[in-house]
Protein backbone atom coordinates (compact mmCIF):
# COMPACT_ATOMS: atom_id res chain seq x y z
CA UNK A 1 0.00 0.00 0.00
CA UNK A 2 0.97 3.46 -0.72
CA UNK A 3 2.64 5.47 1.69
CA UNK A 4 -0.07 8.77 3.47
CA UNK A 5 -3.50 9.08 4.10
CA UNK A 6 -4.58 5.49 3.36
CA UNK A 7 -4.13 3.36 5.78
CA UNK A 8 -6.14 0.22 5.15
CA UNK A 9 -7.85 -1.74 2.00
CA UNK A 10 -10.91 -2.97 1.11
CA UNK A 11 -11.34 -5.45 -1.84
CA UNK A 12 -14.69 -5.78 -2.80
CA UNK A 13 -15.46 -9.01 -4.85
CA UNK A 14 -18.06 -8.84 -8.09
CA UNK A 15 -20.33 -10.69 -6.19
CA UNK A 16 -20.55 -7.70 -3.31
CA UNK A 17 -20.28 -5.38 -6.05
CA UNK A 18 -23.62 -6.46 -7.51
CA UNK A 19 -25.12 -6.91 -4.42
CA UNK A 20 -24.24 -3.64 -2.77
CA UNK A 21 -25.71 -2.46 -6.20
CA UNK A 22 -28.91 -3.62 -6.28
CA UNK A 23 -29.35 -2.74 -2.71
CA UNK A 24 -28.55 0.68 -3.77
CA UNK A 25 -31.05 0.30 -7.02
CA UNK A 26 -33.83 -0.62 -4.27
CA UNK A 27 -33.20 2.95 -2.35
CA UNK A 28 -33.64 4.44 -5.88
CA UNK A 29 -36.60 3.09 -7.14
CA UNK A 30 -38.83 5.79 -5.58
CA UNK A 31 -39.27 7.72 -8.95
CA UNK A 32 -38.73 7.28 -12.75
CA UNK A 33 -35.55 8.78 -13.87
CA UNK A 34 -35.13 10.58 -16.99
CA UNK A 35 -31.64 8.78 -17.81
CA UNK A 36 -29.01 7.45 -16.44
CA UNK A 37 -25.20 9.29 -16.36
CA UNK A 38 -22.08 7.28 -15.35
CA UNK A 39 -19.34 8.89 -14.76
CA UNK A 40 -15.90 7.57 -15.69
CA UNK A 41 -14.93 4.77 -15.38
CA UNK A 42 -15.85 3.79 -11.23
CA UNK A 43 -19.14 4.29 -12.51
CA UNK A 44 -19.20 2.25 -15.36
CA UNK A 45 -19.77 -0.98 -13.68
CA UNK A 46 -22.97 0.15 -11.47
CA UNK A 47 -24.59 1.71 -14.32
CA UNK A 48 -24.87 -1.75 -15.74
CA UNK A 49 -26.68 -3.14 -13.29
CA UNK A 50 -28.84 0.06 -12.20
CA UNK A 51 -29.98 0.47 -15.74
CA UNK A 52 -31.79 -3.23 -15.60
CA UNK A 53 -32.74 -2.71 -11.92
CA UNK A 54 -34.23 0.65 -12.53
CA UNK A 55 -35.34 -0.11 -16.03
CA UNK A 56 -33.10 3.13 -17.82
CA UNK A 57 -32.61 2.44 -21.27
CA UNK A 58 -31.23 6.35 -21.85
CA UNK A 59 -27.94 6.07 -20.67
CA UNK A 60 -24.49 8.42 -21.41
CA UNK A 61 -21.42 9.39 -19.40
CA UNK A 62 -19.30 12.42 -17.92
CA UNK A 63 -15.78 11.80 -18.68
CA UNK A 64 -13.42 12.39 -15.41
CA UNK A 65 -9.90 11.46 -15.01
CA UNK A 66 -8.13 12.33 -11.47
CA UNK A 67 -6.50 9.63 -9.50
CA UNK A 68 -3.07 8.15 -10.60
CA UNK A 69 -1.46 4.98 -9.75
CA UNK A 70 0.29 6.61 -7.01
CA UNK A 71 -2.94 6.68 -4.96
CA UNK A 72 -2.91 10.40 -4.96
CA UNK A 73 -5.73 12.77 -6.74
CA UNK A 74 -4.33 15.37 -9.74
CA UNK A 75 -5.99 17.78 -11.42
CA UNK A 76 -9.89 16.74 -12.58
CA UNK A 77 -9.95 16.31 -15.96
CA UNK A 78 -12.93 16.23 -17.51
CA UNK A 79 -12.59 14.53 -20.33
CA UNK A 80 -16.32 14.29 -22.03
CA UNK A 81 -18.77 16.69 -20.08
CA UNK A 82 -22.65 16.43 -20.91
CA UNK A 83 -25.45 19.15 -21.61
CA UNK A 84 -28.79 18.23 -20.38
CA UNK A 85 -32.24 20.14 -20.29
CA UNK A 86 -33.54 21.45 -16.69
CA UNK A 87 -29.34 21.75 -15.57
CA UNK A 88 -29.81 17.49 -15.32
CA UNK A 89 -33.27 17.57 -13.30
CA UNK A 90 -34.79 13.81 -12.62
CA UNK A 91 -31.48 12.69 -13.94
CA UNK A 92 -29.69 10.35 -11.93
CA UNK A 93 -26.18 10.18 -11.94
CA UNK A 94 -23.56 7.63 -10.74
CA UNK A 95 -20.24 6.42 -9.32
CA UNK A 96 -18.45 3.80 -7.76
CA UNK A 97 -17.54 5.94 -4.66
CA UNK A 98 -16.57 9.30 -3.29
CA UNK A 99 -13.76 10.07 -1.89
CA UNK A 100 -12.66 13.76 -0.99
CA UNK A 101 -15.79 14.48 -3.19
CA UNK A 102 -14.02 16.24 -5.78
CA UNK A 103 -15.40 14.70 -8.77
CA UNK A 104 -18.84 15.21 -7.77
CA UNK A 105 -18.56 18.65 -6.94
CA UNK A 106 -17.70 19.48 -10.71
CA UNK A 107 -20.48 17.12 -12.03
CA UNK A 108 -22.68 19.24 -9.76
CA UNK A 109 -20.96 22.03 -11.22
CA UNK A 110 -22.60 20.81 -15.02
CA UNK A 111 -25.53 19.64 -13.78
CA UNK A 112 -26.90 21.09 -9.93
CA UNK A 113 -30.35 19.21 -10.31
CA UNK A 114 -29.10 16.03 -11.11
CA UNK A 115 -29.58 13.20 -8.49
CA UNK A 116 -26.09 11.86 -7.69
CA UNK A 117 -25.78 8.17 -6.16
CA UNK A 118 -22.67 6.16 -5.15
CA UNK A 119 -22.35 3.01 -3.61
CA UNK A 120 -19.62 3.51 -1.34
CA UNK A 121 -18.92 6.90 0.12
CA UNK A 122 -16.32 8.79 2.97
CA UNK A 123 -17.01 11.51 5.31
CA UNK A 124 -14.95 14.03 3.68
CA UNK A 125 -17.40 13.85 0.52
CA UNK A 126 -20.52 12.02 1.49
CA UNK A 127 -22.47 14.92 1.87
CA UNK A 128 -22.15 15.89 -1.99
CA UNK A 129 -23.88 12.21 -2.45
CA UNK A 130 -27.96 12.27 -2.55
CA UNK A 131 -27.59 8.69 -1.84
CA UNK A 132 -25.37 6.38 -0.81
CA UNK A 133 -25.51 3.13 0.34
CA UNK A 134 -21.95 2.15 2.70
CA UNK A 135 -19.90 4.56 4.40
CA UNK A 136 -16.10 3.37 4.35
CA UNK A 137 -13.50 4.99 6.66
CA UNK A 138 -11.42 7.79 4.96
CA UNK A 139 -8.05 6.37 5.43
CA UNK A 140 -9.49 3.01 3.52
CA UNK A 141 -8.61 2.29 -0.09
CA UNK A 142 -11.22 0.63 -2.11
CA UNK A 143 -10.20 -1.74 -4.60
CA UNK A 144 -13.08 -2.42 -7.08
CA UNK A 145 -13.25 -5.88 -8.96
CA UNK A 146 -12.63 -4.18 -12.25
CA UNK A 147 -9.67 -3.08 -10.89
CA UNK A 148 -8.05 -6.15 -9.19
O1 LIG B 1 -14.44 12.01 -4.42
P1 LIG B 1 -13.14 12.05 -5.16
O2 LIG B 1 -11.98 12.33 -4.24
O3 LIG B 1 -13.17 12.97 -6.33
O4 LIG B 1 -12.83 10.59 -5.67
C1 LIG B 1 -13.80 9.73 -6.24
C2 LIG B 1 -13.49 9.45 -7.70
O5 LIG B 1 -12.23 8.77 -7.80
C3 LIG B 1 -12.40 7.57 -8.56
O6 LIG B 1 -12.20 7.81 -9.92
P2 LIG B 1 -10.73 7.97 -10.56
O7 LIG B 1 -10.43 9.42 -10.73
O8 LIG B 1 -9.75 7.15 -9.78
O9 LIG B 1 -10.89 7.41 -12.00
P3 LIG B 1 -11.43 5.99 -12.51
O10 LIG B 1 -12.91 6.00 -12.17
O11 LIG B 1 -11.14 6.02 -13.95
O12 LIG B 1 -10.69 4.92 -11.76
C4 LIG B 1 -13.84 7.19 -8.33
O13 LIG B 1 -14.34 6.35 -9.34
C5 LIG B 1 -14.54 8.53 -8.28
O14 LIG B 1 -14.93 8.98 -9.56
Amino acid sequence: MAEGVYHQEMHISWQEFHDDTRKLADKLKYREWKGLLAITRGGLGPATVLSRELDIVHVDTVCIASYDDEKSQGELNLLKSISLEDQGEGWLVIDDLVDTGKTIRLVRELLPKAHVATIYAKPAGMDLADTYLTEVAQDCWVFFPWEE
